[in-house]
């Protein structure tokens, strides 16, 4: 069973899913997050100008002069700035909520219109991690642009209050900015980067344990559940020390600051008291002199601002690492009337440098069933994935009825060419939903009458709620399954039927009855059938003899099995040699 995936195909198309680009900056909801700045900035200038209406308000006060209104704008000042504190609290969280949103839907609609080749970078564990934490974490992104943005306003807006009291007092400032600026640009740089490392370890202990919840059974029957756990845990001392980083990371930035940010405080005061001394400023003025110098210099904010955008910046990262992936490209063409003719032209496809099939011609007239027949290993499933368009060949061309797959729009591709696999995933739905899945609207006597040809039928009217019944609420044998899986290909009746070992757990009699139903009736258009049984491929109208990833032979089965060679491929059992289906996950 192939467990590959394609390289790209060379002239893709972009799919609805498929812009790889980017996301934009502002999220997919630029007018709250412009709401969410204004609101930001607007709170850190009504928090800067509280100190100048308090400085006014000792003046008036310190001068026995009316303050009664600058006491009541310091009041409204106050009332305006937790308005706007619990406006940016609900605001800020309906952007996150929204982008975390966004993400994950454009990030699952890209996986799946990857492919299996999207599994095969990155692995099922650590997508999921990054669709559930990283996505959520990339969610902050503007929600903390915006706080940022807000937070770097206010040492800003207050160094220019400095200076409006006193161009000295600003200068104070400025001399110890520098060293400010550079601390806080390393704290960034070193934040950025033992985050990624954290994020990179967890989605590693992500697939580890999703390998692990896939393999229970095996972990079980081996007895190896500590060494699993000991593996699962590995990367955590790696973990812990991405985590103590970034905790000494801030623990430094802190430090500094704290070291840094009162002198400047001190220098600012100091200098405003000797201008005070001087009658250049007031005794009010000072007051908020104090007031800036603190605003100015608190890097405590900017430092957790920019904690929190690093750790959103660097989870986007992981997410468009997924997001650069192309998509399967589709064409535009449509398929004219056809009885379902299948062709392979010099079919090559490479995986892991080396070519699993190689120079592969093969037709399959129409309405005809052509077994695929070789030793494990040979490449079987590998021409079924490309005879289906389930994975693109790296050089020749597969055409249906006269035209190339890749030319045919998605829909065009999937209506046309069924499929069944070994062991068929049945995604949650209810067994009628499942058998009926990708048609536009199957009709229930549709359903039936494929799963009576699966031979299915029995067992789903036994249980509680039959063609009801969810498929988590349905025990199934692999027998079973195999038989719903069945029964959805038949159930879809496209031109081109494909069935990748999808009748290996059926008894022999099941078998038998099944094949003799698909090959017999002339209903299923053309059939390709992945066989390990001789009985199977004897049905067969031809069989293509796989060896090597090169066609060995093409004729009927008798005929073949002239040739010792052959009769050597499905073993004493009349079984192909070699199979350890064992090994083999969910398709
Ligand atoms: N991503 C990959 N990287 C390297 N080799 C791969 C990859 N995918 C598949 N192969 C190899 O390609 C070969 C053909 O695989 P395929 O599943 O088509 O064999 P098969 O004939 O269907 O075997 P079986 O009868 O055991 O199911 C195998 O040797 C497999 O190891």
């Amino acid at each position: 069973m192939t467990t590959s995936t394609a390289p790209p195909a060379p002239h893709n198309r972009p799919s609805p899913h498929s812009s790889p680009a980017p996301h934009g900056r502002l999220g997919p909801a630029p007018a709250r997050w412009l709401a969410l700045c204004l609101l930001s900035t607007a709170s850190t200038g009504a928090s800067l100008l509280l100190p100048t209406a308090l400085g006014r308000t000792l003046d008036l006060l310190l001068a026995r002069e009316p303050a009664t209104r600058w006491v009541l704008s310091c009041a409204a000042l106050v009332l305006l700035l937790a308005l706007l504190d619990a406006a940016e609290t609900v605001l800020g969280g309906t952007v996150t909520a929204r982008t975390t949103s966004w993400l994950r839907r454009r990030l699952t609609g890209h996986v799946l219109a990857v492919g299996p080749r999207a599994t095969a970078r990155f692995g099922p564990g650590d997508l999921v991690a990054r669709l559930v934490g990283n996505a959520a974490q990339a969610g902050t992104a503007p929600a903390a642009r915006a706080a940022l943005l807000a937070a770097l306003a206010g040492p800003v807006g207050a160094v220019v209050a400095l200076g409006l009291i006193s161009p000295w007092l600003a200068a104070v400032f400025l001399a110890g900015a520098p060293v400010l600026a550079l601390l806080l640009r390393a704290f960034a740089r070193d934040t950025r980067e033992c985050v990624t490392r954290y994020q990179e370890v967890q989605g590693r202990i992500a697939q580890a344990l999703s390998e692990a919840v896939g393999g229970h059974r095996t972990i079980r029957a081996a007895g190896t559940e500590d060494r699993e756990t000991a593996r699962v845990l590995r990367p955590l001392p790696e973990l812990s020390a991405a985590g103590h980083r970034m905790w000494r990371v801030q623990g430094r930035a802190a430090g500094q600051s704290v070291a840094i940010a009162p002198l400047l405080q001190l220098g600012v005061v100091a200098v405003a008291g000797v201008l005070l001394a001087r009658h250049r400023v007031t005794v009010g003025e000072v007051l908020a002199a104090s007031r800036y110098a603190l605003l100015a210099t608190g890097v405590g904010v900017l430092v957790g601002q920019l904690a929190g955008l690093a750790r959103a910046r660097a989870a986007t990262g992981r997410l468009d690492e997924v997001l650069a992936e192309p998509p399967v490209g589709y064409g535009t063409r449509r398929l004219p009337p056809g009885p379902g003719r299948l062709e392979l032209r010099g079919v090559t496809a490479l995986r892991g440098g080396r070519a699993v099939l190689d120079g592969v011609d093969l037709v399959v007239p129409g309405g005809t069933t052509l077994a695929v027949v070789g030793r494990s290993g040979a490449g079987k499933s590998l021409l079924a994935a490309v005879a289906g368009r389930l994975a693109d060949p790296d050089s020749g061309e597969v055409l249906l009825d006269g035209v190339p797959l890749r030319e045919l729009t998605h829909d065009e591709v999937r209506g046309a060419i069924g499929y069944a696999f070994e062991r068929p995933a049945l995604l949650g739905g209810t067994l009628e939903e499942e058998i009926g899945l990708g048609l536009p609207s199957p009709s229930p006597a549709r359903v039936r009458r494929a799963a009576r040809t699966a031979r299915a039928d029995d067992f789903v009217r036994r249980l509680p709620h039959g063609y009801d019944t969810l498929v988590a609420d349905a025990p199934r044998s692999g027998g079973e399954s195999q038989r719903l899986g069945l029964a959805r290909a038949f159930a879809h009746g496209g031109r081109l039927l494909v069935l990748d070992d999808a009748l290996s757990s059926l008894d022999t009699v099941t078998e038998a009855r099944i094949a003799e139903a698909l090959v017999g009736d002339g209903t299923h258009g053309t059939r390709l059938l992945v066989a390990h049984r001789a009985a199977t491929a004897a049905r067969a109208d031809a069989v293509a003899w796989l060896d090597g990833g090169r066609v060995r032979a093409v004729g009927p089965h008798a005929e073949l099995w002239r040739t010792a060679e052959y009769r050597a491929v499905f073993g004493e059992g009349g079984e192909a040699a070699d199979r350890d289906a064992s090994n083999r996950g969910p398709t």
